[in-house]
């Protein structure tokens, strides 16, 4: 992992967003608010979770980081630098897989650092070095639709990591998968970012998978989305996702954030029966 600091000596921030507000234009010519006055820091490789009612900007707190979209007001930083246009060394991993279905896993994977340069000798001598790393060695010549869905989840993740990002954006990644899969994909995921400790935001609506697998937990106020809270979760690494959730101070952590986002999802929840009953 790479540190950087500034002149004063201060570790830099891997991201930070400041007074952050994100405004969209409705299809009928209104404005909607959807993040206000939100701020954000998370250091070099910690593993930050974000929590918080459906609708109230998880999403489009990622697509600031990413640079995909740009903040109405506010600033956004990624090592210290103001995002402005697609953030580089920012990796994705989305509920839905982004890999190409007409690509074998090998090119999957060796697909970023084509296109970064490398030749297709040293793209695909590291890609199967990855393959190997998420359990996929011998898979390297399957097509995404020969593959179930934990092992398209690990291509994914071998397609995000290959390229070293200082950065890893998950957008409830493991959300499409049962109960027991999803369980080993975060126990391969906390195994995977300890290798090469990305600053990692993971948005879930899953409390307990945040806190089996971050740094701290995050909780959003119903839209429009602001930092409700913080949690730090010092609970010991490394850690068993499946196990650690009997631990009484994860229950006792759990219990602490249930009550911040409770009232969050309550006040959503009214909101949506009342414009469906208006
Ligand atoms: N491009 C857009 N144009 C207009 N409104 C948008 C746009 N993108 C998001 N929104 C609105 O902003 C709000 C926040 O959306 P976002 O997807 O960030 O929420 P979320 O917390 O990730 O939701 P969920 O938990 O349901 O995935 C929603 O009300 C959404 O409809």
């Amino acid at each position: 992992m790479t540190m950087t600091t500034s002149n004063a000596g201060r570790t830099v921030p891997a991201i930070e967003i400041k007074g952050a507000t994100k405004r969209f234009r409705t299809p009928k010519g209104g404005i909607f608010t959807a993040l206000q006055d939100f701020d954000l820091t998370i250091a070099p490789g910690e593993f930050c979770a974000v929590v918080g009612p459906t609708g109230c900007g998880k999403s489009t707190t990622l697509t600031l980081v990413s640079g995909l979209e740009k903040a109405s007001a506010g600033t956004v930083e990624v090592d210290g630098r103001k995002v402005s246009g697609i953030t580089p060394g920012v990796g994705f991993m989305f509920q839905q897989d982004a890999v190409f279905p007409w690509k074998s896993v090998l090119d999957n994977v060796a697909a970023g650092p084509r296109f970064r340069g490398q030749s297709g000798g040293q793209a695909n001598t590291l890609a199967r070095d990855w393959l190997r790393r998420v359990g996929l060695a011998g898979f390297e010549d399957r097509y995404p639709h020969q593959l179930s869905g934990g092992m398209r989840k690990r291509v994914a993740l071998a397609q995000s990591l290959i390229n070293e990002p200082r950065v890893l954006l998950m957008d409830e990644p493991f959300s499409a998968l049962d109960v027991q899969t999803r369980s080993i994909m975060s126990d391969e995921l906390l195994g995977l970012w300890d290798q090469t400790r990305p600053a990692v935001i993971f948005v879930t609506h899953d409390l307990e998978e945040a806190i089996a697998l971050a740094d701290k937990v995050v909780v959003l106020t119903a839209g429009p989305g602001t930092v409700k809270a913080v949690f730090p979760v010092n609970l010991p690494r490394p850690r068993r996702v499946q196990e650690i959730r009997f631990d009484p101070e994860f229950i006792a952590i759990y219990e602490n954030i249930w009550e911040a986002l409770r009232t969050e999802v309550e006040t959503a929840y009214a909101r949506t029966t009342a414009a469906v009953t208006a």
